[in-house]
């Protein structure tokens, strides 16, 4: 297991003990900015690590998305699926506060991980995004060498030692199943790598800082099927460390790696307009055999969507 191990030198730290049942304990230092204990708490497998309770999503007054509820489970793989414009990833970004840095965009309702409002006023975003990290769409690595773009984080976190440094880097493209095919080549530039690895370089780089949960805004989109199998086996590992939330157009694909499917649909008002809801969520093995809610065999046996 990586020890989760986050300093930075402008907020408070701590040093607790980590364990999970199954997992052997490791020593760690993680920042407590407006998380508190939040930030040291520690979830069993399968147990809530975030909480959605009555969410709703607006940009300006337009409220794109309207009462969601649902947990996000720890070590577990929840996937969003639903038709284009329904506010997955509008959910998504929620999760992590990424839509702060949208202009007009807001937050109703709860969003809690290890029971603290993430939303709250005194909690930091960008500790709750380095609790909580985002890999895109589309690979977006930073035109610096590979091992640059893994020790960003953990340098901007204050690790300043190049022997740290290397470890974390090591430890990082590892977890991300890419340290074989670059140990040799750290100083090239991450754009010069393939798509899939680019992606994968994106992950090594969110997991560098060791968050507790990573978010996927459909991480496969662009790549081609080899490279999606790839992506989609290191998800299997990486959800052995790490809770996974990913959002993606791919039925088959949140069938293969998800343990929790969430279906979004967008509904029309009287007024004409569309808001994203959550109509089910449940077991993925259940919402792909026996959904509970005729919309959502209708979207998953293709008769709309
Ligand atoms: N930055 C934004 N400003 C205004 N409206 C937005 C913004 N981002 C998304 N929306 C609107 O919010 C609604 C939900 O969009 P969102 O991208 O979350 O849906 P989605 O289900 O992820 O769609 P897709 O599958 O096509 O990516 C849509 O009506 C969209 O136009």
């Amino acid at each position: 297991m990586p020890t989760r191990s986050v300093k930075s030198p402008s907020v408070d730290s701590e040093v607790t003990t980590m364990t999970t049942p199954e997992k052997a304990p490791s020593r760690t230092v993680r920042p407590t900015a407006g998380l508190g204990s939040a930030a040291t708490s520690v979830s069993a497998p399968g147990e809530p690590v975030m909480d959605l309770s009555d969410v709703s999503v607006f940009y300006g007054d337009f409220e794109a998305v309207r009462g969601v509820s649902l947990p996000i489970r720890h070590n577990q793989i929840t996937a969003m699926i639903g038709p284009s414009g329904c506010g997955k990833s509008t959910v998504l970004r929620s999760l992590n506060r990424m839509n702060d840095l949208v202009a007009g965009a807001r937050v109703s309702g709860s969003i809690t991980y290890h029971g603290q409002d993430i939303y709250a006023p005194n909690v930091d975003p960008i500790q709750v995004r380095r609790h909580i990290g985002m890999v895109f769409q589309k690979a977006n690595p930073f035109p610096k060498s590979i091992y640059d773009n893994v020790a960003y984080g953990p340098r901007l976190n204050g690790v300043k030692r190049r022997a740290e440094l290397d470890d974390i880097v090591e430890e990082a493209l590892t977890g991300a199943a890419l340290w074989d095919e670059v140990k040799d080549k750290m100083k090239t530039s991450g754009l010069a790598l393939s798509g899939g690895q680019q992606q994968r370089l994106c992950i090594a780089r969110a997991i560098a800082v060791k968050p507790e949960v990573i978010l996927m805004d459909e991480p496969c989109s662009a790549l081609d099927p080899i490279a999606t199998s790839k992506v989609e086996e290191l998800m299997f590992r990486l959800a052995e460390d790490y809770t996974i939330v990913i959002v993606t157009h791919n039925m088959q694909q949140a069938a293969r790696v998800s343990h929790y499917t969430a279906f979004f649909t967008a509904e029309v008002d009287d007024a004409g307009v569309r808001h994203g809801r959550l109509v089910e969520f449940d077991d993925t093995e259940k919402i792909f055999t026996n959904p509970a809610e005729q919309r959502t065999e209708d979207y998953i046996t293709g008769r709309f969507g």
